[in-house]
């Protein structure tokens, strides 16, 4: 049985204050996380503030990005090692605003995936497909290629514990969230990669999100699917009586 995993993620938004008053208000109210996994994605300059806050409750952190490399010359870029020592359990990488705005790679995702496992983090690793792909009927095909690209030379071990996260592009801040049966089957296309990649044990452990326009009224369709075992959530995790809102649906 995969334990229901939903992350928020909140982008580029939210000031310090902000940030602590969500931890404030949501730590000491989020499920038990033998239940649901509970995280918050924040931009880097909140992480330190928010796994202080979060210590000792069921709420877990996630860094929304981090380099492949634990230290060196890399001005303006965050360490994974330094992410791991501070207290954070997860690091989405790949999500569809790196790939557009920031030119990240499926190689790019992969050497990230390799350096947060090295550091006992966990990757949640993001794919989905534009509009055009979709209308043309090519997603399975571009998914397969993103997941084989991102979990190259994984072990079995590695890729059971981690999670991938699906979000349509068209489908990410628009409203216009996936119906659940097409997440369901996307969600599918990526387990059956997996299975394809390793074998069925490894694609039966992997935890699978659905992301894009989730919200607390819609979470609970999807996750009625036998492949959805999460949301990856951006708008609605930022309030937090909606976070809740949406762990509650859940549990
Ligand atoms: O990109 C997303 C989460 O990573 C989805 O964002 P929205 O939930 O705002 O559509």
């Amino acid at each position: 049985m995969r334990k229901p995993i939903i992350a928020g993620n909140w982008k580029m938004n939210k000031t310090v204050s902000e940030a602590n008053a969500f931890a404030e208000a949501v730590k000491n109210n989020v499920p038990s996380n033998d239940k649901v996994d509970a995280v918050i994605g924040s931009p880097a300059l909140f992480l330190t503030d928010l796994v202080s806050a979060s210590k000792g409750t069921d709420l877990k952190i996630s860094a929304q990005n981090c380099y492949f490399e634990n230290s060196g010359a890399f001005t303006g870029e965050t360490s994974p090692a330094a992410l791991a020592d501070l207290g954070v359990d997860y690091v989405i990488i790949g999500h569809s605003e790196r790939r557009e705005y920031f030119g990240e790679t499926d190689a790019d995702v992969n050497k990230k995936a390799k350096a947060i496992i090295a550091n006992n983090m966990t990757p949640i690793l993001c794919c989905g497909e534009s509009l055009e792909t979709y209308e043309a009927g090519q997603t399975a095909s571009w998914i397969e290629g993103q997941i084989k690209g991102g979990l190259a030379d994984l072990t079995e071990d590695q890729v059971s514990n981690l999670v991938i996260a699906y979000e349509p592009i068209w489908a990410i801040g628009t409203g216009k969230s996936a119906d659940a049966n097409i997440a369901d089957e996307i969600c599918g296309v990526v387990r059956g990669t997996v299975a394809k990649l390793y074998n069925d044990t490894v694609a039966s452990k992997v935890r699978i999100q659905y992301g894009g326009s989730v919200k607390p009224e819609n979470i609970a369709e999807y996750m009625a699917k036998e492949n959805v075992d999460g949301a990856l959530v951006g708008g609605a995790s930022l309030e937090a009586d909606s976070f809740l809102a949406l762990l509650e649906a859940v549990k």
